[in-house]
């Protein structure tokens, strides 16, 4: 066990917090909670909110609204603001910002002067092992990779013993193959450290890789804070339905509480429906519910094919003019022009009311009457 581990008892809880820039407000009655050790992400498109409520949580921006605790102490809360440098909470920026004249030694140790030389070294050497870079104490920073720079400036950000780690866009400078086994290692050390983290990212396959609990922003408000496995599967509303894995609605009509009615035939649902025979309702189909069966009775044109190395994704477009994203292996390497059968495939059902979209719904799955 290392002796970088922090005490398990620190939960963060952002309480109905709004964040001004003037009369706009970036952030809009937000609430989460984190719990010891849990790993968190705010996920969400550019512009949505995500920095300003991790700028304010690490005591950087001042809140209008609402208050921000660690294990019962106010952060911040309207007028009141704890200094960043007394919060116990850890920052790893986008930008790596090591220092470049500095050794990567002297980078790690570079919050630990309270320290005599002897523990910085220990501490050091402890955080190198925990990243995976044992022994590079002596090397520059301009010797290391981006995902090596980025290791160092986990550790460095980790030596003082935050309560909370803070990471802005950590994984946003390097490769796709690169963060494919970085960003699943710096869970692992999070998880190591039982350190309770907060991420920023716009990428869902990063928020998934690392986080217990994602909160999906959408112009300033939380849609829905929710483990990845739920965000995608049970998607709240319209808009996280949208924005995850290539959601599109295909329009269905109920014939009963367990049938749909849809342009690729009549669905059986395991879960009765939450709405009344007949409705009209958008079914919340992926690309990956919609699957190539050569022994379909539904055709569709292929009018677009992209390869994507163990599979294919293909545009196809049914006779009545509705397009799809369809799944097929990537050895059933078809024309643009040519006909296939495709299927639905689906596990459970999400449906929405229909939209004539001018208020943000909430999804109604098929469970849900159940419950
Ligand atoms: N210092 C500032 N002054 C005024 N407006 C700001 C300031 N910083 C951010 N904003 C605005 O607040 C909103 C939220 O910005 P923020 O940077 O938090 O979004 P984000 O989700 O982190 O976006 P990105 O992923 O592009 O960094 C945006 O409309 C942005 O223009």
């Amino acid at each position: 066990m290392l002796s970088t581990s922090v005490p398990r008892h620190q939960a963060l809880i952002v309480d109905r917090v709004e964040i001004r820039y003037g009369t706009v407000s970036a952030v809009k009655d937000v609430s989460l909670r984190l719990e010891p050790g849990q790993i968190g992400c705010l996920l969400g498109a550019s512009g949505c909110g995500k920095s300003t409520l991790l700028r304010a949580i690490a005591g950087f921006e001042p809140i209008a609204h609402g208050t921000v605790s660690l294990s019962g102490r106010t952060l911040s809360n309207p007028g009141f603001m704890v200094p960043a440098e007394q919060r116990k909470i850890g920052m790893v920026f986008q930008d790596i910002a090591l220092f470049p004249h500095l050794t990567v030694a002297q980078n790690i140790a570079f919050g630990l002067t309270h320290l005599k030389a002897s523990d910085q070294a220990a501490r050091v050497s402890e955080l190198l092992v925990l990243v995976g870079l044992a022994g590079a104490e002596q090397r520059y920073p301009h010797s290391l990779s981006g995902g090596q720079q980025q290791r160092i400036a986990l550790a460095r950000a980790l030596a003082p013993k935050p309560s909370v780690l803070l990471m802005d866009e950590p994984f946003a400078g390097l490769d796709t193959t690169l963060k494919e086994t970085l960003v699943p290692d710096i869970r692992r050390i999070l998880v190591q450290e039982g350190i309770t983290a907060l991420v920023v990212t716009h990428d869902q396959q990063e928020a998934y890789a690392i986080a217990d609990k994602v909160a999906l922003m959408h112009q300033g408000r939380i849609e829905q804070f929710a483990s990845p496995f739920q965000i995608y599967h049970q998607p709240e509303t319209r808009y996280v339905a949208d924005f995850i894995g290539q959601g599109y609605f295909l329009p269905a009509t109920l014939l009963s509480a367990h049938q749909l009615n849809t342009d690729l035939g009549v669905l059986s649902m395991p879960d009765a429906a939450a709405f009344p025979d007949l409705a009209e309702v958008d079914l919340l189909i992926r690309p990956d519910d919609v699957l190539h069966d050569d022994e379909s009775d539904f055709l569709a044109e292929i009018t677009g094919k992209h390869f994507k190395g163990t599979f294919f994704q293909y545009e196809v477009t049914l006779a009545n003019g509705r397009s799809l994203l369809c799944i097929a292996s990537s050895h059933q390497d078809h024309r643009v022009g040519q006909q296939i059968g495709i299927r639905l495939d689906l596990d459970h059902f999400v449906l929405f009311a229909r939209a004539s979209v001018t208020e943000p719904q909430e999804a109604v799955s098929a469970e849900a009457i159940l419950e």
